[in-house]
């Protein structure tokens, strides 16, 4: 029995298998890359995209030769050899996956700039069979279902599509980002890539992802990067994708529905079934394609009704339109988040543990970013230059990037931006605007103290006066003097000094 690769070669080709499978953002990823690309290797420890970079590794060039060079000399020793060994064609397989994958790298990148073509028939479909034909046709993969060359084409444009929408959304250079990067991966390929392409892709939907963390951390762009990667079978018969992946992610932000509308708009409902129900609806939870997840954004909110209703879709993925009494399935996985405590919501009974356990089983943490500026304090730098490539052109955008860094290392040297990453961008506005920005007075408490309010609003504790008093000085609190808030209140300055209530202002700063 022969092998394709000689002990010589034999290593390389192993980590250039590997390498196919490997998370992109893990520490694997780095290790790999350093085995085979030897002296050209990375210097550093997480893949950084520099603001303005194209998304990809940046020794692409290099790792795809290196891919060619292998499955070209594997080809070359086929031809010498009469009888070759399985565990060479298993390796060959990983080492052509890989080349096959740069070799529509390209093509797929570019749908993605230009999203309109993601509907149309793929114009390179033929190229890469041809490609699948030279590579894998000929040799014992063919007839494997998860060599299929369609489902290879399906494989390499989810990839494609996971590495732009992970990579691009989470911004920074540290573990932490790295982690948060890799964990995204991991929920839409798990941690074992060869056995989800096996068959595991189909089952993908069935667990539920739940993404916690503090507010502004991107836990929004994390469910986004997920369901905008997922698995859509190819069809070869008329060229085209199954579905269009942008409308594979359908958000749905509980906390801005009225309670009363929300059953409607998750469920749907039937023509009459409620006043105003004038004609029947499809609710979110009508997907009509496993490809599709819904992000049910402030689960942690959810009314105890609608928690009984949703769980009953998660266990037999089933439900009914308000007043219908068909039974409809739900296709698709659940991607859900929030800025709450769960264990302490169960704790007070005003979150079902039946549920969390429905949703908990792939957990994703998004890390705060005083947490990332404490891991690396000059993360600060890169991130105002990510952000501000968001507003403006490179040349502009690296001048605003150093005005904030330099305004925000004076004057708030000790600011520990519990806004988190939103916060960093509304500074960076705020400094465009303005040339400063002003952090509330003390957020932490800001938070208690707004809740407390808001409560006895909610439950209408307030007479008219206290109410008045309270919402001036909330609004004097954000706007920093008293023309600026008689101005937004439509009234005097005086007013406002006399009418807002000087304690509740005191309890909105006093950093308590
Ligand atoms: N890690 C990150 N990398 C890049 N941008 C980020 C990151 N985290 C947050 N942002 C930006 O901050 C803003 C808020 O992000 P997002 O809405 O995803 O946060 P969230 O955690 O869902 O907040 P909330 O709990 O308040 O809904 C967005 O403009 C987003 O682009």
């Amino acid at each position: 029995m022969g092998s394709l690769f000689p002990a010589a070669a034999l290593a390389r080709a192993r980590a250039i298998g590997d390498l196919g499978y490997a998370n992109p953002f893990s520490e694997e990823r780095i290790r790999l890359e350093r085995l085979i690309l030897g002296d050209q290797a990375p210097a550093h420890d997480v893949w950084i995209m520099e603001p303005g970079q194209r998304d990809a590794s940046p020794h692409l060039a290099a790792l795809t030769r290196a891919g060619e060079d292998c499955i070209a000399a594997a080809l070359a020793r086929r031809a010498t050899l009469t009888d070759i060994d399985a565990d060479s064609w298993r390796l060959y397989g990983d080492v052509a996956m890989y080349v096959l994958y740069y070799r529509v790298e390209n093509p797929f990148f570019k749908i993605l700039i230009h999203p309109d073509s993601s509907s149309q028939r793929m114009p390179f479909w033929s190229g890469f069979r041809d490609d699948w034909r030279q590579l894998i046709g000929a040799t014992p993969l063919a007839d494997d279902p998860q060599f299929a060359p369609e489902h290879l084409f399906a494989l390499c444009f989810q990839i494609r599509r996971a590495f732009h929408f992970t990579y691009r959304a989470i911004f920074g250079t540290t573990r932490l980002s790295a982690q948060l990067r890799a964990d995204i991966w991991d929920s839409i390929f798990t941690h074992d890539l060869r056995r989800y392409r096996q068959g595991l892709f189909r089952r993908m939907y069935e667990i539920s992802t739940l993404v916690l963390g503090p507010s502004g951390t991107g836990k929004e762009l994390v469910a986004q990067a997920i369901g905008l990667s997922r698995y859509i079978p190819f069809n070869a018969s008329n060229g085209r994708f199954e579905a269009d992946y942008r409308h594979c992610h359908q958000p749905v932000h509980l906390a801005a529905l009225p309670a009363t509308l929300l059953e409607s708009e998750l469920f749907g409902h039937r023509k009459g079934a409620y006043t105003g129900a004038i004609s029947d609806r499809l609710g979110y939870l009508e997907t009509r394609h496993a490809a599709q997840t819904v992000f049910l954004d402030e689960v942690g909110e959810l009314p105890p009704e609608i928690q009984v209703k949703l769980l009953r879709v998660l266990q037999s993925r089933t439900f009914q339109r308000l007043g219908d009494n068909e039974t409809r399935e739900f296709h698709g996985k659940i991607v859900s988040a929030t800025h709450r405590d769960l264990g302490e919501a169960m704790r007070q009974g005003t979150f079902r543990e039946d549920l969390y356990y429905r949703l908990c089983s792939d957990q994703i943490r998004t890390p705060s970013l005083a947490m990332q500026l404490q891991e690396k304090p000059e993360e600060l730098e890169h991130l105002l230059q990510s952000v501000s490539l968001r507003l403006l052109e490179p040349e502009a955008a690296s001048g605003l990037a150093a005005e904030a860094s330099a305004w925000i290392r004076r004057h708030l040297p000790e600011h520990g931006w519990p806004g988190n990453m939103r916060e960093l961008e509304q500074c960076v506005r705020s400094i465009l605007v303005r040339g400063r920005y002003s952090p509330p007075a003390s957020p932490r408490r800001t938070t208690t103290v707004m809740e407390q309010w808001l409560e006895e609003v909610r439950t209408g504790a307030l007479d008219h006066e206290t109410m008045t008093g309270r919402y001036y000085a909330l609004v004097y609190a954000g706007c920093g003097s008293y023309e600026a808030a008689a101005r937004k209140l439509g009234t005097d300055w005086r007013t406002v000094k006399t009418r807002l209530d000087k304690a509740f202002l005191d309890s909105l700063g006093d950093g308590g």
